[in-house]
Order: structure tokens, then C-alpha cells, then sequence
């Protein structure tokens, strides 16, 4: 797939968009006429810089509002194009974006909108330049890539085609299967940006919400694939509009919008039954430890909390200051070595959460797709008697190890051979059910993009959830059998608690683990008995939820008297108790699912709340 990214997608001066795309990988860029206009350079330099680059130019954009005016617009029109041919030259391209006409003016008659475009060819074709059409979802008349074919093909000039863009097309539901009806060497040039569904008019929508494919909500693998089935092997294009992307860094969107091209390249290949160009997404089994970085005064805090959670401390590093914690299936993992990554770590962020383990069906074949994704891998000294666990750069510095799921137990056994205490009695806490991870909400795309793209996981809705300060969006990624899931939060709200948490820890992170079990009653009372500092919850919270769910007064006075938070809906039920934070970084949750697929949204305000109430030096 040849790709190109829009100038207008990333921030900063146009150089810098320039050497941002280059080193994300990208072939081309569309030099949007304003970035070109703001910059202090003249068209010739920033051709010759794109040149040195390895950039082409793929398209100057946008013109607009020509096909169908009255005069005298229609000659002024006209005559400004030809102006612009003269910077196409400049920028060595010969292909410029028109976009269907959005002017009051613009008339709705067929034939003279024909004209106009044939008119516009010869022009065209005189000065060796060929001209984009593109329905805008609110065109005046045109605003319907099938309208703008049907124009396109009638007007039937070597120098006129057409311009796909998917927001327009798939704003609008216009189905992808009508792209079969376009002749693959009228298709002059595709750009692609994928959506969250919104009810908002499609200007407003078109260019402020557009996102990265991958980390919207359309079929985008269906739209290429049904660009790709006709024939077509132009530029493919990011055209992103994003408020958030234009304050964000440009090389970090750069990387994120060449990793959604890849990634959409080989589920488009999937989709028409041609070879794959990635290895498969890759299969997370399960979530096979948590890793925490701790001083050894901190430790002994965390150390406090895993006890009164009913971990035991089974086994010590071969070679490390590292101790192996466990309960049930879920493997807790303290670092307290004074260097390697986990101790650099510590010194950024305190005692917190350095990396995450995940247990996978063929850990090569992953480190494969990573790496065609443009995913850095993570590498530090071994000592010649330990495993290489494989790694890469997860979210704010943190690691993601990759085990195989075949070889965890003998990894456990090799590296943790020094047995500490026996595991005594049954396990109350069976397995990690999701990891919370917090960002800025800049990050939040990114780290979206990151799950879905590299393993074979979906993404639930995004939700806004009501902090006492501000809003708090949150978005789940889990695989089929939910085995692993994460939940992602961010906020723009200055004081919202994902904000502090993001300030106060110096980064995004993991902010709380939650833990399943199969009976939350007698795992609240362990955790109480044990010493286990709850997040208490107010009574307000409970006649709410006697209201609401008609429980009996049995049930009720249960949930009230260990802080435990409830819900239901058709599925199932859910239940959930909170820790405080420990080291005031990282908390505990514990829930119990009986058929309940869905992560309790509607009490995550209450306990937000609840947390609130601990604000100042004693935050969460
Ligand atoms: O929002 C716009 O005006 C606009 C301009 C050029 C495009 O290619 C487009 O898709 C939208
Ligand atoms: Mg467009």
C-alpha cells in the first residue's frame, strides 16, 4: 500500500509535519494549501525538502466552490485554479483536491456542472495537471461519492477523476459495495479517517472528530477492500481533522497514523482472501503477572496490601531482589533490585506498577507483528542464567512482556526457585479481571490504537464518567473470552482524579488492578479482617440502589456493611470493593461477576466520588 498522511493531521510548523512523516515511514503527503501558506519557506523549498526527504507530494488541497457557480464567481474561479497550478509545479505535483461545491451560489443544474468540470479538464490537461473530484458530505449539490462518480464518468476527461474519502462516504452510510461501479483508473486518489459515531452534523463531525482507522467505530477494512477489489493501487491517504491531534506531537501521531495504515493494509488483505502482510494478531491468554517497582520501604507498604488481599509470597528470584507473590492463578511480582528498568522506574515514578505480563500463544509471531507495526522492543541486561523475557514499550515507559503460555510454569520455576511460604488454603481471589490504565487524554488514541492493532482484541464504547471535578472518558479492550482486558481512562479536567493521578505519578500508568472472585461477601470480610484499608462508601449510595434494583433488605444491609458496590443489567450481576491506594499510586479493586460482561460504569462515579473525598496530600 502506498501511504501518505495530510499535512493538515499533524501540528507544528510544516517542516516538522515533513520530517515527521518521513520517519514514521510514509511515501507522500497531501500539502494542505494554509500549511503551506503559514510557512516562511516558498513552495519550491518545501518541494525540494520533500524531495530529500523521500516525500512526495500527493495532492495540494482543498479548491473549492467551482463546478456550477454563476459568473462572474465561475471565471474568477477559474482563474484562481490556474494560479495554483503554478504552485504545483513548485511542489512537483500534479494533482490538485476539488472538493464539490459548498457555496449558496452554487447552482443545481447537471449540465452546467458537466461543463464546467470538462471546461476544467482542458485547463488542466494544458498546464499537465489532473483534478481530484471529491463529494464533500455537505456539498451543496454534490455530496455523495456515487453523485460525484456519476459526474466524473459522464464528464469523461483524461485530466477529471474522482477522489474517494471515507469520512464522506461512511458519514453518510453510502454503502462501500457502490465503489464497484468506479473504474479503478478514474479513481484518482483515496483518503482515508475512520469516526466514533456521533448525531452531530457532518461538518461539525467531519472536522473535529475524525480519528486514526482502527480507533473509530466504521468498517474501514470493507472500504479499502472494496477500493483495493476494483483495482486500484494509488496513495493511500490520512486525512485526520482531530482537535486533540493538533495539540499532540507530531511525531508520535506520525507513527500512530503509519501503524493504522499497516494494520488496515493487512486486515483489508484479510477481508478480499489475499495473502496477509502481518502476522496474525496475536492471542493474549491471560494476564500472567503484575509487576511492581518499589523502594524497600515502599515494598513493605505493597507488601501490607498483597497480604491483606491473601497473596503469599511463594518464591524469591533466582539472582534478584525480586519476590514472586500469588493467589490462585494471579501472580503479583515485587521489584526491589537497585537497577535495571524496574529501579528506574521507581526513581521516576515511586513505587507503582513497571510492567505487565501477558501470557500468549506464539510470543515470536507476536515480536513479529510488533515489530511490522513499528512497536519498539525493550531490551536490557540478562545475566547468562536467567530467561530473556521478551519486551516492548507499553504505555508511559512501562513494559509489556510476552511470555508463551506453553512455557510459563517453567519460566516461574527456573526464575523463582527459592521458595518462600507455602500457599496455605484455598484462594479467595482467583484471577486478574482488568488492569486500569490512566493518560493524558492526548495518549488515549494511541494507546487504543496500540491494544487492537497488535493483539487480536476489540474495544467497547467509550463512556463518560462523571468525577467530581471534571469528566473522565473510559474505554475498555478486551479479547473474545475476556481472559484480558484493560481498561483505559483519561480526562481533560485539571482536577479530575486521573489528572492528579497523571501529575502526581509523572506519567500515565497503571492505577488499579482488579481482581475476580467467586464469592465477593467472604472476600470483603477477609480483606476487613486481614486489615485491608477499604474505600468506604457513603448511604446515599445504597438507598439509591435499593430504589433502583428492588434488592431485599438482606442484600442490602450484605453490600452496605462491606462497602461493596452493585450492579445489574439484562445479562448479569456485578460486584465490586475498593482498596484505598497504596503509596497513594495504586489501587485494588475486587469483583465478582455472575454473567456480567460490562465494568459497572454507573458506580464508578460513586467510588470517584468516595475518592474524592480524600483529596489533598491524601488524594485517592
Ligand atoms: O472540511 C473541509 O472543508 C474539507 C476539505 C478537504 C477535504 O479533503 C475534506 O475531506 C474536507
Ligand atoms: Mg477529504
Amino acid at each position: 500500500m502506498k501511504t501518505s498522511i495530510a499535512s493538515v493531521c499533524l501540528s507544528g510548523p510544516l517542516v516538522d509535519k515533513l520530517q515527521a512523516a518521513a520517519n514514521a515511514g510514509f511515501g507522500g503527503m497531501e500539502i494542505f494549501e494554509n500549511d503551506l501558506i503559514g510557512a516562511p519557506q516558498d513552495a519550491r523549498t518545501i518541494g525540494k525538502m520533500m524531495r530529500d526527504l523521500g516525500l512526495n507530494c500527493t495532492i495540494f488541497q482543498p479548491f473549492r466552490d467551482l463546478e456550477g457557480m454563476p459568473e462572474p464567481q465561475r471565471s474568477a474561479a477559474f482563474a484562481r485554479m490556474e494560479r495554483k497550478f503554478e504552485i504545483m509545479d513548485a511542489l512537483d505535483t500534479d494533482l490538485v483536491l476539488l472538493c464539490s461545491n459548498c457555496s449558496p451560489a452554487a447552482l443545481p443544474e447537471r449540465q452546467r456542472m458537466l461543463d464546467d468540470l470538462h471546461e476544467l479538464g482542458e485547463l488542466a490537461a494544458r498546464h499537465g495537471k489532473r483534478i481530484g473530484y471529491e463529494a464533500l458530505a455537505w456539498g451543496r449539490q454534490v455530496n455523495d461519492h456515487r453523485d460525484a462518480w456519476s459526474l466524473v464518468r459522464d464528464v469523461d476527461h483524461p485530466s477529471i477523476g474522482l477522489v474517494l474519502d471515507s469520512f464522506h462516504s461512511l458519514s453518510r452510510d453510502v454503502p462501500s459495495s457502490s465503489i464497484g461501479d468506479i473504474r479503478a483508473e478514474k479513481l484518482f486518489f483515496v483518503q482515508l479517517a475512520d469516526a466514533p459515531r456521533l448525531s452531530m452534523d457532518t461538518l461539525s463531525w467531519s472536522r473535529h472528530f475524525r480519528v486514526l482507522p482502527g480507533q473509530g467505530d466504521w468498517p474501514m477494512a470493507d472500504y479499502v477492500a472494496a477500493i483495493q477489489r476494483i483495482g486500484y493501487d494509488g496513495w493511500f491517504s490520512l486525512e485526520i481533522f482531530n482537535d486533540q491531534f493538533r495539540a499532540g506531537a507530531a511525531a508520535q501521531l506520525a507513527v500512530d497514523g503509519h501503524r493504522s495504515l499497516r494494520f488496515l493494509e493487512d486486515e483489508a488483505a484479510r477481508a478480499l482472501g489475499r495473502t496477509p502482510v502481518l502476522p496474525d494478531r496475536v492471542t493474549a491468554i491471560r494476564t500472567e503477572f503484575i509487576e511492581f517497582a518499589a523502594s524497600h520501604e515502599e515494598a513493605e507498604e505493597f507488601a501490607r496490601y498483597f497480604r491483606a488481599l491473601g497473596f503469599t509470597p511463594v518464591a524469591r528470584h533466582r539472582n534478584k531482589d525480586v519476590t514472586r507473590w500469588k493467589q490462585g492463578e494471579i501472580n503479583l511480582v515485587l521489584n526491589c533490585e537497585p537497577d535495571g528498568h524496574a529501579h528506574s522506574y521507581e526513581v521516576v515514578h515511586g513505587g507503582s506498577v513497571c510492567a505487565i505480563g501477558l501470557s500468549v500463544t506464539d510470543k515470536d509471531a507476536a515480536l513479529a507483528r510488533a515489530e511490522a507495526l513499528g512497536i519498539e522492543r525493550f531490551e536490557q541486561a540478562v545475566a547468562p542464567d536467567e530467561w530473556d523475557i521478551a519486551s516492548l514499550r507499553g504505555l508511559g515507559g512501562s513494559l509489556l512482556y510476552l511470555v508463551d503460555a506453553t512455557r510459563s510454569e517453567a519460566m516461574w520455576a527456573d526464575e523463582f526457585p527459592l521458595r518462600q511460604e507455602q500457599e496455605g488454603g484455598p484462594s479467595i481471589l482467583t484471577r486478574i479481571d482488568h488492569v486500569a490504565q490512566t493518560m493524558q487524554q492526548g495518549e488515549f488514541l494511541s494507546c487504543v490504537l496500540f491494544y487492537v492493532s497488535l493483539f487480536d482484541m476489540g474495544r467497547t464504547a467509550q463512556l463518560e464518567i462523571a468525577d467530581p471535578m471534571g469528566l473522565i472518558y473510559s474505554q475498555a479492550v478486551q479479547n473474545a473470552d475476556r481472559s484480558v482486558r484493560f481498561t483505559l481512562n483519561g480526562s481533560l479536567a485539571h482536577q479530575s482524579l486521573s489528572s492528579r493521578f497523571i501529575r502526581n505519578y509523572f506519567g500515565a500508568g497503571v492505577q488499579h488492578i482488579a481482581l475476580a472472585t467467586d464469592d465477593i461477601f467472604q472476600a470483603a470480610e477477609a480483606a476487613r479482617a486481614a486489615g485491608l484499608p477499604l474505600l468506604e462508601i457513603g448511604p446515599n449510595y445504597y438507598d439509591d440502589i435499593e430504589a433502583r434494583f428492588g434488592l431485599e433488605p438482606d442484600m442490602l444491609k450484605r453490600l452496605r456493611a462491606a462497602n461493596i458496590l452493585y450492579d445489574r443489567d439484562e445479562q448479569g450481576e456485578y460486584f465490586q470493593f475498593y482498596s484505598r491506594a497504596v503509596a497513594k499510586r495504586v489501587f485494588f479493586e475486587v469483583v465478582e461477576r455472575r454473567d456480567y460482561d460490562a465494568f459497572g460504569a454507573a458506580n464508578a462515579a460513586i467510588r470517584l466520588s468516595a475518592q474524592a473525598s480524600h483529596r489533598g496530600p491524601e488524594w485517592m
